[in-house]
């Protein structure tokens, strides 16, 4: 069956809010790692509503026996951060996902050629089968660094089925290159954004959000 890129932008109020905040250019960096953070929480929530694996069992209460829906404990999941601007939405993600494993991918775009090099790479040789992998980068604008992190992830196993991609703002460049390389993937996003400015950066966008984030 021919598959095709998912990609959602959940209607909240609160992914709304602190996009706004983002946005602002008078928001300051502690403020904006605010936002970033409440982004990553609202947005891996909503991520997990079909992906989430659980488990049918019975409880005790403290008065009788109760049907329960729980996470499956077997089923191993990781958190995929790419530095620096996807820390900021690793603490919400964390908070909602506090036994995955985190491996942190560093990857930096040439601003001259928009061109991504790797600098750190904390990833496995290999994933187990089955591993749920939410991936996180605010910024999906050539799409350049995504794709080579994924190139990264395939290569060691991952399957796109099984990845959630938490973004806040994508650019139709990206979303094409995604769409034609890795159909399985599904994206959460708060914002689907016009274009790219000459120098690459998103429009409207939020700026460098790995500069914003870190007030640098
Ligand atoms: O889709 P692309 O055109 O590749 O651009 C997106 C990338 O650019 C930013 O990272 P940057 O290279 O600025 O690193 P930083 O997070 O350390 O600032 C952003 O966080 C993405 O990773
Ligand atoms: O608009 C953009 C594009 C890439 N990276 C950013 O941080 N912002
Ligand atoms: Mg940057």
């Amino acid at each position: 069956m021919a598959s095709q890129l998912r990609v959602y932008v959940p209607e909240h109020p609160l992914i709304k809010h602190w996009l706004g905040v983002a946005r602002d250019e008078n928001t300051p960096p502690v403020l904006f790692k605010t936002a970033m953070a409440e982004l990553g929480r609202w947005l891996t929530y909503e991520a997990g509503r079909y992906w989430l694996p659980t488990v049918d069992t019975e409880v005790t209460t403290p008065l009788a026996i109760a049907k329960a829906s729980l996470i499956d404990p077997q089923i191993p999941f990781v958190i995929v951060p790419i530095l620096r601007a996807g820390l900021g939405l690793l603490e919400g993600a964390q908070g909602l996902l506090p036994l995955a494993k985190i491996y942190h991918l560093g990857l930096v775009r040439n601003e001259t050629t928009l061109e991504p090099s790797l600098y750190l790479n904390k990833l496995p040789e290999q994933f187990a089968p089955g591993t749920h992998l939410l991936l996180l980068d605010p910024m999906l604008a050539t799409g350049n660094t995504i794709m080579a992190a994924l190139d990264l992830l395939m290569a060691r196993g991952i399957d796109a089925n099984l990845i959630r991609l938490v973004s806040v703002v994508a650019a139709p460049s990206a979303l094409q290159k995604l769409s034609n390389a890795h159909p399985h993937l599904t994206i959460y996003t708060a914002m689907i954004d016009e274009q790219l400015n000459d120098r690459g950066y998103i429009v409207p966008g939020l700026g460098d959000a790995g500069d914003r984030c870190f007030g640098t």
